[in-house]
């Protein structure tokens, strides 16, 4: 058995979802489908996940959503009337979204989750109804019931364990099995989602419940590239990668499959494979337990803004037992996560996502200050972080001479490295105005592009 999931752009109109009927029905092993709200019909529309967003931002601030409610029924509407279904689909749309804005949820984080998971749910309803239409019986499924059960943290939910039983038995059924992704219940019943792009989740976990052969992932692309195609032309393609060279890249700016979506196929040790839904022929790209590291050292280099660094200098720090210790604490205590720590004899810097220390700055930083009296503490924001992954590349010498001087030919300032905390990555952190020339150099000494 095969789960396959499609992506917003595979969704995204009548046309895209023809093709995923034929991609569905062209092969018996794929019976349970996960699909995602309708994403972008060109470059420059949006996806209905983010009208959604705005809809339910509009509502909370107590304003007329009347315009903003319209516009996410036509999206559907417009689908509604190119597959020739039922009126009565766009109505039961509509109704279902002024039910969620009545009946709003425990919390405004909760509402958000319910007005963003309907993205996905009200598509599966459509997309099961055009399946059945085509003459290929098809049913939605609604996720809680089904299983899907997870934390509830709201807009970041993580799997509940219990969910994987249940959810195998959905592979019983004889119709075509249409599973929305990015969302399912908490224990107390209520909707709560995946962090963005959280459908390639639900794949995942899907896969794993009914141990299926292969999780098909269908998007826009013939393959995972080697970098963001977005910011490199032409990039080479990936025919094959491990599950941690995909976790690595995927983390930091690889938007084609989600990071967390990794967990649940290496639990299960289910192959992945992402494909391409206008081109469904091409063989894509397989994501495996393991590769032969003599293939290629370096597989990909992927690239994300919006991090910072808390520097921190202190004489005889590497006497102060304990000094590494305190400072992680003061950042567990103010609920900020973290990304790396490089240090050296007498500093320490800890790496992060902006976004992540935000409203706590001055608290984190006032307390470093009076808690472990260091000689100085500096946060510098706008980092961008490169990542360089490969399997093997521990057994290379050379790789980060060959990076550093492809930085330093193109005038790209390094502000920090890291190598050799992780077997198969090193981390370069550089300004985010300078974060494309970077990628240009690395693209050039490692891929010849
Ligand atoms: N390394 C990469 N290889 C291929 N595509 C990438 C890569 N990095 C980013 N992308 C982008 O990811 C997009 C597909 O992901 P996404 O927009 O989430 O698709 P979907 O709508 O199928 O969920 C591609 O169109 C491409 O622009
Ligand atoms: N629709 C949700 C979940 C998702 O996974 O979408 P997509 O498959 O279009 O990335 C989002 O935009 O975050």
């Amino acid at each position: 058995m095969k789960i396959v999931k499609f992506g917003g752009s595979s969704v995204a109109n009548a046309a895209q979802i023809s093709k995923i009927i034929d991609i569905v029905t062209g092969d018996v092993d794929r019976r349970i489908v996960v699909v995602s709200a309708p994403g972008k019909r060109n470059s420059s529309d949006i996806k209905v996940t983010d009208l959604l967003i705005a809809l339910a931002n509009t509502v909370l601030a107590g304003n007329d959503y009347e315009a903003e409610l319209s516009t996410v029924v036509g999206r559907y509407a417009e689908i509604q009337r190119d597959l020739n279904l039922s009126e009565d689909v766009v109505d039961v749309i509509e109704a279902d979204l002024r039910g969620r804005i009545e009946n709003r949820g425990s919390s405004d984080a909760q509402f958000m989750d319910s007005m963003k998971a309907s993205g996905e749910d009200n598509n599966a309803k459509v997309i099961a109804e055009a399946f059945t239409k085509a003459g290929f019986p098809a049913e939605y499924v609604n996720p809680g019931p089904a299983g899907m059960l997870l934390s509830d943290e709201f807009g970041n939910a993580e799997v509940l364990p219990e969910s994987f039983e249940k959810l195998a038995t959905l592979k019983q059924s004889d119709k075509i099995q249409i599973f929305p992704g990015f969302f399912g219940e908490t224990k107390n019943g209520e909707v709560a989602t995946f962090p963005r792009g959280g459908s390639d989740i639900t794949g995942a976990i899907l896969a794993a419940a009914v141990n299926a052969d292969v999780y098909e992932n269908f998007t826009d692309v013939d393959s995972v590239c080697a970098m963001d195609p977005r910011v490199i032309d032409n990039p080479p393609a990936i025919d094959c990668m491990t599950y941690r060279e995909m976790r690595e890249l995927s983390y930091a700016g690889f938007g084609v499959f989600h990071d967390e979506a990794i967990v649940p196929a290496v639990r299960a040790q289910i192959p992945i494979c992402i494909k391409n839904t206008n081109n469904p022929s091409a063989p894509g790209t397989m994501v495996v337990p393991q590769r032969s590291p003599d293939e290629r050292t370096v597989v990909g280099i992927s690239s994300a803004p919006g991090f910072c660094s808390i520097y921190i200098d202190k004489y005889m720090m590497n006497r102060e037992v304990g000094f590494g210790r305190r400072l992680l604490s003061i950042l567990e205590e103010e609920g900020v996560s973290f990304e790396h720590t490089p240090s050296g004899i007498d500093n320490i810097s800890v790496i992060m996502a902006s976004a992540n220390l935000s409203k706590k700055e001055e608290t984190v930083v006032n307390r470093i200050k009076s808690e472990l009296k260091p000689d100085a503490v500096t946060v510098e924001h706008g980092l961008s972080l490169v990542m360089v992954v490969g399997e093997g590349m521990q057994y290379t010498p050379g790789l980060a001479a060959k990076a550093t001087g492809a930085f330093s030919s193109a005038g790209v300032n390094l502000e920090m490295i890291n190598q050799g905390a992780s077997e198969i990555s090193m981390m370069f952190a550089v300004k985010d105005a300078d974060r494309e020339k970077a990628l240009r150099a690395l693209g050039s000494e490692f891929f010849g592009v």
